[in-house]
């Protein structure tokens, strides 16, 4: 039997009759905000922010059931909106109440609406940093400069079973969101943003763009060389431990596994990061709310799950995923289909 890393009493139950090395949750987008009803900026998609904590409600109830290992929060927890209405603290309350019935360790990763409601310096110490939960790695040297750097990114790497990592990746490292003017940060993302998109308001895509090149909007942001660096280093000790890595970010790096201006602004240079790794078997993605799926010619898979705020009342999306030696059976719930992810061959 595996001795799993902070598993609390119990074992996850079974899915499909094998038993899993262990099982975990996965959920995006709650966007919860005390307001009626409303929708998307295009009023295309129609947003249900009351409702949201009450899908997160059922989510946890349904994952109590399983006694998953840890969950995975794959960022906008609160909408931007509560800043407006000065109720950030207390929406953040509201879903966190939600997630402390949870009886299992919680890995919160962080989105654009984590900025608009709180700064970085707030964050680093809210209860939305798990990087607690972070396993030590003696062997993964950093130089002082680097690690100087590191200090002012949000990223860490677990191992919950050996054999096992998983990486939490800040995608807002390079953003205009949560870095303040002027700093390097802010101007060298402001930079990028300003370069592609000559629009005045920069949440609005590049005029005249299609493609991928819609991706240069002020609501997504990129991975400073610092943290791809970083993620090298951790990828190298997987490789050299045989491990199998699920990356987790609230941007999707992979053009097919979502709309492409929900893309994060570097993708190319994660997706070449991955690509340089024989580790990596599954990168974990929020922020398109209409969700994605692709598996890349490397055998990666792309996740893009499905974003709660836009789920109708009557059903959910979230999912439960069992990992085995060889895959990961990804169980949706809701509006999040079922998947069999093999793992790709070495
Ligand atoms: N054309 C646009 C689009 C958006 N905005 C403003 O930007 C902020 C963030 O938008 P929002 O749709 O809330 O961001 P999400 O993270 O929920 O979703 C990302 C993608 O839209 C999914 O497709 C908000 O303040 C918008 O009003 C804008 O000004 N112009």
């Amino acid at each position: 039997m595996l001795q799993l890393e902070g598993q609390h009493s119990g074992q996850a139950k079974m899915f499909d009759g094998a038993q899993p090395l262990f099982v975990f949750g996965v959920i995006a987008d709650v966007q919860y905000a005390n307001v009626d009803n409303g929708s998307n900026y295009l009023k295309t998609r129609r947003r249900y922010y009351r409702n949201s904590v009450t899908l997160l409600h059922d989510a946890v109830e349904h994952w109590n059931g399983i006694a998953p290992h840890f969950i995975v929060q794959l960022g906008d927890l609160i909408d931007g909106l509560n800043k407006k209405h000065n109720f950030s603290a207390k929406a953040l309350e509201i879903v966190m109440k939600e997630f402390q019935r949870c009886r299992t360790k919680i890995h919160h990763v962080w989105g654009n609406h984590e900025f608009y409601n709180f700064t970085r310096e707030y964050l680093m110490s809210s209860i939305l940093n798990s990087k607690v939960l972070e396993s030590a790695l003696d062997d993964i040297s950093v130089n002082p400069e680097d690690h100087a750097a590191e200090a002012a990114i949000y990223s860490y790497h677990f191992s919950p079973t050996p054999s096992f990592r998983f990486v939490l990746l800040d995608a807002y490292d390079l953003s205009v969101l949560g870095r303040k003017a002027p700093s390097k940060k802010y101007n060298q993302s402001l930079k990028i943003l300003q370069d592609k998109n000559k629009n005045q308001n920069l949440n609005c895509p590049p005029e005249g763009q299609c493609g991928t090149e819609q991706r240069f909007v002020q609501f997504n942001g990129g991975f400073s060389k610092e943290q791809l660096s970083w993620l090298d280093k951790i990828l190298t000790y997987a490789d050299k431990n045989l491990e199998k890595v699920t990356i987790i970010s609230h941007l999707p790096v992979h053009p097919d596994s979502t709309d492409p201006i929900c893309l994060a602004w570097n993708y190319e240079e994660v997706l070449s990061v991955l690509h340089s790794h024989k580790s990596v078997v599954c990168f974990m993605a929020g922020h398109d709310h209409d969700g994605g799926y692709h598996m890349d010619h490397r055998g990666i898979h792309h996740v893009t799950m499905e974003g709660v705020i836009e789920t109708p009342p009557d059903t959910n999306a979230f999912a439960t995923v069992y990992v085995h030696q060889d895959r990961m059976i990804l169980k949706g719930v809701g509006r999040v289909s079922d998947r069999i992810m093999l793992y790709p061959s070495t």
